[in-house]
Protein backbone atom coordinates (compact mmCIF):
# COMPACT_ATOMS: atom_id res chain seq x y z
CA UNK A 1 0.00 0.00 0.00
CA UNK A 2 1.44 3.71 -0.99
CA UNK A 3 1.82 5.41 1.97
CA UNK A 4 2.83 8.64 1.33
CA UNK A 5 1.79 11.80 3.10
CA UNK A 6 2.02 15.03 1.93
CA UNK A 7 3.64 17.59 3.95
CA UNK A 8 1.74 19.95 5.68
CA UNK A 9 3.32 23.11 4.04
CA UNK A 10 2.47 21.88 0.70
CA UNK A 11 -1.24 20.54 1.68
CA UNK A 12 -1.95 24.10 3.06
CA UNK A 13 -0.23 26.08 0.18
CA UNK A 14 -2.02 23.65 -2.18
CA UNK A 15 -4.69 24.66 -0.28
CA UNK A 16 -4.81 28.54 -0.58
CA UNK A 17 -3.80 28.29 -4.55
CA UNK A 18 -6.79 26.16 -5.08
CA UNK A 19 -8.96 28.73 -2.66
CA UNK A 20 -7.41 31.55 -4.46
CA UNK A 21 -7.54 29.81 -7.93
CA UNK A 22 -11.54 29.42 -7.40
CA UNK A 23 -12.42 32.88 -6.24
CA UNK A 24 -10.55 34.27 -9.15
CA UNK A 25 -12.41 32.53 -11.47
CA UNK A 26 -15.71 33.43 -9.60
CA UNK A 27 -14.74 36.86 -10.03
CA UNK A 28 -14.55 36.23 -13.52
CA UNK A 29 -17.53 34.63 -14.23
CA UNK A 30 -19.62 37.29 -11.82
CA UNK A 31 -17.32 40.20 -13.78
CA UNK A 32 -19.08 38.95 -17.38
CA UNK A 33 -17.48 39.02 -20.51
CA UNK A 34 -15.17 41.50 -21.74
CA UNK A 35 -16.86 43.66 -24.46
CA UNK A 36 -14.79 42.06 -27.74
CA UNK A 37 -12.50 44.01 -29.19
CA UNK A 38 -13.39 44.24 -32.84
CA UNK A 39 -15.52 47.92 -33.12
CA UNK A 40 -13.37 50.58 -33.27
CA UNK A 41 -13.83 54.42 -32.50
CA UNK A 42 -11.55 55.95 -34.54
CA UNK A 43 -12.51 59.36 -35.42
CA UNK A 44 -15.53 59.28 -32.31
CA UNK A 45 -15.34 62.45 -30.07
CA UNK A 46 -16.27 61.60 -26.33
CA UNK A 47 -16.64 63.12 -23.39
CA UNK A 48 -16.88 61.15 -20.38
CA UNK A 49 -17.47 62.77 -16.77
CA UNK A 50 -15.50 61.48 -13.59
CA UNK A 51 -12.91 59.69 -15.88
CA UNK A 52 -10.33 59.62 -13.22
CA UNK A 53 -10.82 57.16 -11.11
CA UNK A 54 -12.62 53.89 -11.60
CA UNK A 55 -15.30 52.93 -13.74
CA UNK A 56 -14.77 56.48 -15.80
CA UNK A 57 -11.54 55.94 -16.03
CA UNK A 58 -11.49 52.80 -17.86
CA UNK A 59 -14.34 53.95 -19.73
CA UNK A 60 -12.21 56.37 -21.04
CA UNK A 61 -8.85 53.89 -21.71
CA UNK A 62 -10.87 51.23 -23.02
CA UNK A 63 -12.26 54.12 -25.87
CA UNK A 64 -8.83 55.35 -25.98
CA UNK A 65 -7.33 52.25 -26.79
CA UNK A 66 -10.26 52.02 -29.86
CA UNK A 67 -9.05 55.68 -31.48
CA UNK A 68 -11.60 58.04 -29.94
CA UNK A 69 -10.58 61.20 -28.95
CA UNK A 70 -11.39 61.41 -25.53
CA UNK A 71 -12.42 64.34 -23.21
CA UNK A 72 -12.01 63.61 -19.58
CA UNK A 73 -14.51 66.26 -18.07
CA UNK A 74 -13.48 66.09 -14.01
CA UNK A 75 -13.39 68.27 -10.90
CA UNK A 76 -9.98 67.68 -9.81
CA UNK A 77 -7.67 68.38 -12.45
CA UNK A 78 -4.04 67.01 -10.56
CA UNK A 79 -5.98 63.45 -10.68
CA UNK A 80 -7.12 63.63 -13.63
CA UNK A 81 -3.68 65.00 -15.58
CA UNK A 82 -2.52 61.33 -13.78
CA UNK A 83 -4.95 59.22 -15.35
CA UNK A 84 -4.57 60.91 -18.61
CA UNK A 85 -1.22 60.48 -19.36
CA UNK A 86 -0.95 56.98 -17.84
CA UNK A 87 -3.75 56.37 -20.43
CA UNK A 88 -1.89 57.81 -23.28
CA UNK A 89 0.83 56.33 -22.33
CA UNK A 90 -0.45 52.95 -22.30
CA UNK A 91 -2.97 53.41 -25.31
CA UNK A 92 -0.41 55.65 -27.52
CA UNK A 93 -3.22 57.41 -27.98
CA UNK A 94 -2.34 61.17 -27.48
CA UNK A 95 -5.99 62.70 -28.44
CA UNK A 96 -7.03 62.37 -24.78
CA UNK A 97 -7.69 65.48 -22.89
CA UNK A 98 -8.36 66.47 -19.72
CA UNK A 99 -11.01 69.40 -19.01
CA UNK A 100 -12.27 70.68 -15.86
CA UNK A 101 -15.57 70.25 -14.92
CA UNK A 102 -17.48 70.45 -11.43
CA UNK A 103 -20.84 68.67 -11.36
CA UNK A 104 -21.40 70.52 -8.34
CA UNK A 105 -21.31 73.67 -9.88
CA UNK A 106 -23.40 75.44 -12.63
CA UNK A 107 -21.12 77.48 -13.45
CA UNK A 108 -18.53 75.07 -13.94
CA UNK A 109 -20.69 73.05 -16.41
CA UNK A 110 -21.55 76.02 -18.53
CA UNK A 111 -17.66 77.09 -18.70
CA UNK A 112 -17.13 73.38 -19.48
CA UNK A 113 -19.33 73.47 -22.36
CA UNK A 114 -18.63 76.79 -24.15
CA UNK A 115 -14.70 75.91 -24.12
CA UNK A 116 -15.54 72.41 -25.32
CA UNK A 117 -17.92 73.81 -27.79
CA UNK A 118 -15.40 76.34 -29.30
CA UNK A 119 -13.07 73.34 -29.42
CA UNK A 120 -15.19 70.49 -31.12
CA UNK A 121 -17.76 70.97 -33.99
CA UNK A 122 -19.38 67.81 -33.04
CA UNK A 123 -19.96 65.23 -30.07
CA UNK A 124 -20.33 61.43 -31.12
CA UNK A 125 -20.90 60.33 -27.36
CA UNK A 126 -21.36 61.71 -23.91
CA UNK A 127 -21.03 59.47 -21.14
CA UNK A 128 -22.60 60.57 -17.72
CA UNK A 129 -20.68 58.35 -15.68
CA UNK A 130 -19.22 61.00 -12.47
CA UNK A 131 -21.07 60.06 -9.24
CA UNK A 132 -20.83 60.37 -5.72
CA UNK A 133 -23.13 57.88 -3.07
CA UNK A 134 -24.12 58.29 0.48
CA UNK A 135 -22.17 61.71 1.17
CA UNK A 136 -23.09 63.76 4.71
CA UNK A 137 -25.83 65.95 4.47
CA UNK A 138 -24.11 68.80 2.24
CA UNK A 139 -24.98 71.31 -0.44
CA UNK A 140 -23.65 71.91 -4.02
CA UNK A 141 -22.82 75.56 -5.11
CA UNK A 142 -25.88 76.02 -6.18
CA UNK A 143 -28.30 74.89 -3.17
CA UNK A 144 -29.14 71.29 -4.67
CA UNK A 145 -29.06 68.02 -2.21
CA UNK A 146 -25.08 67.00 -3.19
CA UNK A 147 -26.37 63.93 -4.87
CA UNK A 148 -29.13 64.78 -6.76
CA UNK A 149 -26.79 67.90 -7.68
CA UNK A 150 -23.99 66.06 -8.78
CA UNK A 151 -25.35 62.64 -9.83
CA UNK A 152 -28.87 63.83 -12.05
CA UNK A 153 -28.75 68.46 -12.16
CA UNK A 154 -25.29 68.81 -12.93
CA UNK A 155 -25.79 65.75 -15.85
CA UNK A 156 -29.20 67.08 -16.99
CA UNK A 157 -27.78 70.92 -17.30
CA UNK A 158 -24.68 69.09 -19.23
CA UNK A 159 -26.39 67.39 -21.67
CA UNK A 160 -29.17 69.90 -22.56
CA UNK A 161 -25.62 71.96 -23.21
CA UNK A 162 -24.38 69.79 -25.60
CA UNK A 163 -27.56 68.17 -27.23
CA UNK A 164 -26.91 70.55 -30.63
CA UNK A 165 -23.11 69.39 -31.08
CA UNK A 166 -24.53 65.39 -30.60
CA UNK A 167 -27.20 66.42 -33.62
CA UNK A 168 -24.58 67.32 -35.75
CA UNK A 169 -22.56 64.00 -35.02
CA UNK A 170 -26.36 61.86 -35.29
CA UNK A 171 -26.29 59.12 -35.52
CA UNK A 172 -24.81 60.13 -32.15
CA UNK A 173 -25.39 58.46 -28.21
CA UNK A 174 -25.56 60.11 -24.61
CA UNK A 175 -25.08 56.97 -21.73
CA UNK A 176 -26.20 57.44 -18.33
CA UNK A 177 -24.64 55.56 -15.91
CA UNK A 178 -26.68 54.60 -13.38
CA UNK A 179 -27.36 52.19 -10.59
CA UNK A 180 -29.39 48.50 -9.58
CA UNK A 181 -30.38 51.09 -6.56
CA UNK A 182 -32.93 52.86 -8.50
CA UNK A 183 -35.26 50.31 -7.69
CA UNK A 184 -35.59 51.20 -4.41
CA UNK A 185 -35.88 55.05 -5.56
CA UNK A 186 -38.80 57.10 -4.73
CA UNK A 187 -38.86 60.97 -6.39
CA UNK A 188 -39.85 62.71 -2.80
CA UNK A 189 -42.01 65.29 -5.11
CA UNK A 190 -42.70 67.46 -1.52
CA UNK A 191 -38.77 67.58 -0.71
CA UNK A 192 -36.60 66.61 -3.60
CA UNK A 193 -34.10 68.27 -2.53
CA UNK A 194 -33.89 66.76 0.89
CA UNK A 195 -34.42 70.45 2.57
CA UNK A 196 -36.59 68.36 5.18
CA UNK A 197 -34.59 65.54 6.66
CA UNK A 198 -32.29 63.78 4.59
CA UNK A 199 -31.13 60.04 4.78
CA UNK A 200 -27.76 59.62 2.06
CA UNK A 201 -28.85 56.43 1.28
CA UNK A 202 -32.37 57.40 0.47
CA UNK A 203 -30.80 60.35 -1.59
CA UNK A 204 -28.87 58.46 -3.58
CA UNK A 205 -31.43 56.51 -4.95
CA UNK A 206 -33.23 59.25 -5.82
CA UNK A 207 -30.62 60.12 -7.88
CA UNK A 208 -30.04 57.16 -9.44
CA UNK A 209 -33.72 56.85 -10.36
CA UNK A 210 -33.56 60.51 -11.50
CA UNK A 211 -31.18 59.32 -13.68
CA UNK A 212 -33.38 56.51 -15.72
CA UNK A 213 -36.68 59.16 -15.69
CA UNK A 214 -34.17 61.59 -17.43
CA UNK A 215 -33.18 58.61 -20.11
CA UNK A 216 -36.67 57.91 -20.95
CA UNK A 217 -37.91 61.73 -21.25
CA UNK A 218 -34.56 62.67 -23.03
CA UNK A 219 -35.27 59.93 -25.45
CA UNK A 220 -38.88 61.01 -26.21
CA UNK A 221 -37.50 64.20 -26.90
CA UNK A 222 -34.88 62.87 -29.40
CA UNK A 223 -37.17 60.73 -31.28
CA UNK A 224 -36.09 60.97 -34.89
CA UNK A 225 -32.80 62.89 -34.02
CA UNK A 226 -30.47 60.04 -34.45
CA UNK A 227 -29.22 61.06 -30.46
CA UNK A 228 -29.84 57.78 -28.46
CA UNK A 229 -30.12 57.91 -24.69
CA UNK A 230 -29.47 54.74 -22.55
CA UNK A 231 -29.03 54.00 -18.77
CA UNK A 232 -26.61 51.67 -17.60
CA UNK A 233 -25.95 49.77 -14.34
CA UNK A 234 -22.25 48.55 -14.23
CA UNK A 235 -22.52 45.80 -11.40
CA UNK A 236 -21.58 46.34 -8.18
CA UNK A 237 -18.02 47.40 -8.52
CA UNK A 238 -14.96 47.64 -6.36
CA UNK A 239 -14.25 51.59 -6.47
CA UNK A 240 -13.55 54.75 -4.42
CA UNK A 241 -17.53 55.26 -4.54
CA UNK A 242 -17.52 54.12 -0.99
CA UNK A 243 -15.35 57.30 0.13
CA UNK A 244 -18.41 58.44 2.50
CA UNK A 245 -19.62 54.85 3.71
CA UNK A 246 -17.54 54.68 6.61
CA UNK A 247 -17.02 51.37 8.05
CA UNK A 248 -17.26 49.93 4.45
CA UNK A 249 -13.91 52.56 3.52
CA UNK A 250 -12.16 51.36 6.62
CA UNK A 251 -8.79 49.44 7.16
CA UNK A 252 -10.74 46.87 9.40
CA UNK A 253 -13.10 46.41 6.51
CA UNK A 254 -10.26 46.26 3.73
CA UNK A 255 -8.48 43.69 5.93
CA UNK A 256 -12.17 41.35 7.47
CA UNK A 257 -14.84 42.08 4.98
CA UNK A 258 -13.10 42.54 1.39
CA UNK A 259 -11.50 38.88 1.01
CA UNK A 260 -14.95 37.54 1.40
CA UNK A 261 -16.91 39.48 -0.96
CA UNK A 262 -13.88 40.27 -3.52
CA UNK A 263 -15.04 37.57 -5.59
CA UNK A 264 -18.23 38.55 -5.95
CA UNK A 265 -18.03 42.37 -6.95
CA UNK A 266 -16.73 43.10 -10.24
CA UNK A 267 -13.17 45.13 -10.61
CA UNK A 268 -13.89 49.01 -12.56
CA UNK A 269 -12.37 47.61 -15.63
CA UNK A 270 -15.13 44.79 -15.52
CA UNK A 271 -17.49 47.51 -14.51
CA UNK A 272 -16.91 50.07 -17.92
CA UNK A 273 -17.93 47.25 -20.36
CA UNK A 274 -20.95 47.74 -20.50
CA UNK A 275 -21.36 51.71 -20.74
CA UNK A 276 -18.25 51.04 -23.59
CA UNK A 277 -21.10 48.37 -25.42
CA UNK A 278 -23.43 50.67 -25.11
CA UNK A 279 -21.04 53.82 -26.55
CA UNK A 280 -20.10 52.02 -29.60
CA UNK A 281 -21.65 48.83 -30.49
CA UNK A 282 -23.55 49.07 -33.64
CA UNK A 283 -26.26 46.66 -32.36
CA UNK A 284 -27.08 49.08 -30.10
CA UNK A 285 -26.93 52.16 -32.63
CA UNK A 286 -30.75 52.87 -32.85
CA UNK A 287 -31.83 51.76 -29.20
CA UNK A 288 -32.94 53.85 -27.12
CA UNK A 289 -34.51 55.30 -23.88
CA UNK A 290 -33.83 51.68 -22.36
CA UNK A 291 -31.87 50.60 -18.95
CA UNK A 292 -28.77 47.86 -19.53
CA UNK A 293 -27.16 45.67 -17.19
CA UNK A 294 -24.25 43.38 -18.19
CA UNK A 295 -24.98 44.28 -22.19
CA UNK A 296 -28.71 42.98 -21.97
CA UNK A 297 -31.87 45.09 -22.02
CA UNK A 298 -33.43 45.03 -18.45
CA UNK A 299 -36.76 45.83 -16.83
CA UNK A 300 -37.02 49.25 -14.79
CA UNK A 301 -39.28 49.86 -11.75
CA UNK A 302 -42.22 50.88 -11.99
CA UNK A 303 -41.46 54.07 -10.79
CA UNK A 304 -38.90 54.75 -13.58
CA UNK A 305 -41.81 54.19 -16.26
CA UNK A 306 -44.42 56.94 -15.16
CA UNK A 307 -43.97 58.78 -17.89
CA UNK A 308 -45.81 61.59 -15.91
CA UNK A 309 -43.29 61.49 -13.33
CA UNK A 310 -40.51 61.46 -15.91
CA UNK A 311 -42.16 64.61 -17.49
CA UNK A 312 -42.60 66.43 -13.63
CA UNK A 313 -38.82 65.70 -13.00
CA UNK A 314 -37.54 67.46 -16.80
CA UNK A 315 -39.55 70.26 -15.61
CA UNK A 316 -38.46 71.08 -12.32
CA UNK A 317 -34.70 70.02 -13.59
CA UNK A 318 -34.88 72.91 -16.11
CA UNK A 319 -36.58 75.75 -13.51
CA UNK A 320 -34.10 74.38 -10.77
CA UNK A 321 -31.13 74.55 -13.48
CA UNK A 322 -32.41 77.49 -14.96
CA UNK A 323 -31.23 75.88 -18.75
CA UNK A 324 -32.73 78.38 -20.95
CA UNK A 325 -30.11 81.28 -18.85
CA UNK A 326 -27.28 78.84 -20.00
CA UNK A 327 -28.99 78.12 -23.63
N1 LIG B 1 -19.18 51.18 -7.92
C1 LIG B 1 -20.38 50.63 -7.92
O1 LIG B 1 -20.62 49.56 -7.33
C2 LIG B 1 -21.51 51.30 -8.66
C3 LIG B 1 -22.74 50.64 -8.73
C4 LIG B 1 -23.77 51.24 -9.41
C5 LIG B 1 -23.58 52.47 -10.03
N2 LIG B 1 -22.37 53.10 -9.94
C6 LIG B 1 -22.23 54.40 -10.60
O2 LIG B 1 -21.07 54.38 -11.41
C7 LIG B 1 -20.59 55.72 -11.59
C8 LIG B 1 -19.09 55.74 -11.45
O3 LIG B 1 -18.77 55.49 -10.08
P1 LIG B 1 -17.49 54.65 -9.63
O4 LIG B 1 -17.99 53.44 -8.98
O5 LIG B 1 -16.48 54.55 -10.70
O6 LIG B 1 -16.97 55.60 -8.44
P2 LIG B 1 -15.68 56.53 -8.32
O7 LIG B 1 -15.87 57.25 -7.04
O8 LIG B 1 -14.43 55.73 -8.50
O9 LIG B 1 -15.83 57.51 -9.55
C9 LIG B 1 -16.75 58.58 -9.55
C10 LIG B 1 -16.16 59.72 -10.33
O10 LIG B 1 -17.06 60.84 -10.24
C11 LIG B 1 -16.30 61.98 -9.97
N3 LIG B 1 -17.06 63.04 -9.32
C12 LIG B 1 -17.62 63.06 -8.08
N4 LIG B 1 -18.15 64.26 -7.83
C13 LIG B 1 -17.93 65.02 -8.93
C14 LIG B 1 -18.22 66.35 -9.28
N5 LIG B 1 -18.81 67.19 -8.42
N6 LIG B 1 -17.86 66.80 -10.51
C15 LIG B 1 -17.24 65.99 -11.38
N7 LIG B 1 -16.91 64.72 -11.10
C16 LIG B 1 -17.25 64.25 -9.89
C17 LIG B 1 -15.16 61.50 -9.08
O11 LIG B 1 -14.09 62.42 -9.04
C18 LIG B 1 -14.82 60.19 -9.78
O12 LIG B 1 -13.93 60.43 -10.85
C19 LIG B 1 -21.36 56.58 -10.59
O13 LIG B 1 -22.36 57.30 -11.27
C20 LIG B 1 -21.99 55.56 -9.65
O14 LIG B 1 -23.19 56.04 -9.07
C21 LIG B 1 -21.33 52.54 -9.28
Amino acid sequence: MFNYKIPKPVLYSSVIAGTFGFACLIKEWIGGERYPAITQANGKVIVITGSNTGIGKETAWELARRGAKVYMACRDMKRCEEARESIVVSTKNKYVYCRQCDLSSMKSIAEFATKFKKEEEKLDVLINNAGVMRTPNSKTQDGFEMQLGVNHLGHFLLTNLLLNHLKVASPSRIINVSSVAHLRGEINKEDLNSDKSYDPSTAYAQSKLANVLFTKELAKRLEGTGVTVNAVHPGIVDTEIIRHMGFFNSWISTILIKPFVWPFIKGPRQGAQTSIFLAIDPIVEKTTGKYFNNYLEEEVSASAQDTSLARWLWLVSEKWTKLQEHL
